[in-house]
């Protein structure tokens, strides 16, 4: 597969938790405009590693962090990085769909307004450009003053990937996107991503191995706080070269 250059690349990266280390010289490059999933048994370290990439773990008072994050080039972990702007760039999806109290259009708006954007004419086009990016357009197009909490869950998830849209941001993080999500609403997401990787970079967090492998292209399996093995989903799920890995993904732990 043709690599359009990395986006992001961690080097020696260490994070403690008070005196535990959730995680141990990482050192990987995600690969820009594709799909990366991280996978591995829980509490392997899988969401530490997402939430160092947009400074999430700044809100968990005891963490420490060590090594060096290049955001196209530039080291993100020391206190000369603007938090606010890095989040804008880099911006996240939860496991659980967390839209605001408040509707639809008021959700996607948020974003831009706290940026500056106050032109209403301005707003109603990436209210609009956002919904359609994320495939939900169709479905609140005559609602959008209602409110968001009225939305299934499915619908609210792609709310929260527009909002995350909305800002234009350059990587969306996902941990566990569609662990709240049925089969449908799942599939929705899944070829979402698919789409959504012309534009953007996207790094999925899942416990699903088969979603790794339909919506991945490069898929990094961590163990114990350790990058097992990084590379192309196609050769970590047909030719790993870690024992570690193939016991993983023929389901021998975990
Ligand atoms: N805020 C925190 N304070 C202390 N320890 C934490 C904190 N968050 C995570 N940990 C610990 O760090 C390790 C890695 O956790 P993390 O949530 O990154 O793993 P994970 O692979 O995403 O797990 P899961 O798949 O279960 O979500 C675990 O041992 C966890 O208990």
């Amino acid at each position: 597969m043709q690599n359009n250059g990395n986006i992001l690349t961690t080097r020696d990266v260490n994070l403690h938790y008070g005196e535990s280390q959730a995680l141990i010289d990482v050192s990987i490059s995600i690969p820009k405009n594709r799909v990366t999933a991280l996978i591995g048994p829980s509490g392997c370290g899988k969401s530490t590693l997402l939430r160092c990439f947009n400074r999430m773990n700044d809100l968990v008072a005891n963490a420490r962090i060590t090594g060096e994050i290049l955001f196209e080039g530039t080291n993100i972990t020391g206190p000369e990085t603007d938090v606010v702007e890095l989040r804008k760039k880099i911006g996240m999806v939860f496991q659980k769909p967390n839209p605001f109290p408040a509707s639809i259009y008021d959700n996607i708006a948020y974003g831009p307004r706290v940026h500056g954007t106050r032109d209403r004419k301005k707003l109603d086009a990436i209210v609009e450009g956002s919904l359609k990016k994320a495939a939900l357009w169709d479905e609140v197009k005559d609602r959008l003053h209602e409110s968001a909490m009225g939305l299934s869950g499915g619908q609210q998830q792609r709310l929260c990937i527009a909002r995350t849209l909305a800002v234009e941001p350059e990587i969306i993080l996902m941990d566990e996107p569609c662990s709240a999500l049925d089969p449908i609403a799942t599939a929705k997401i899944e070829d979402l991503i698919d789409e959504l990787k012309k534009n953007y970079t996207v790094i999925i967090v899942t416990h699903n191995m088969q979603q790794a492998a339909r919506v991945s292209d490069y898929t990094g399996f961590m163990y114990l706080g350790k990058m097992i093995e990084f590379g192309e989903t196609v050769q970590i799920f047909e030719s790993p070269q870690e024992e570690m890995t193939n016991n993983y993904i023929t389901g021998r732990f975990g």
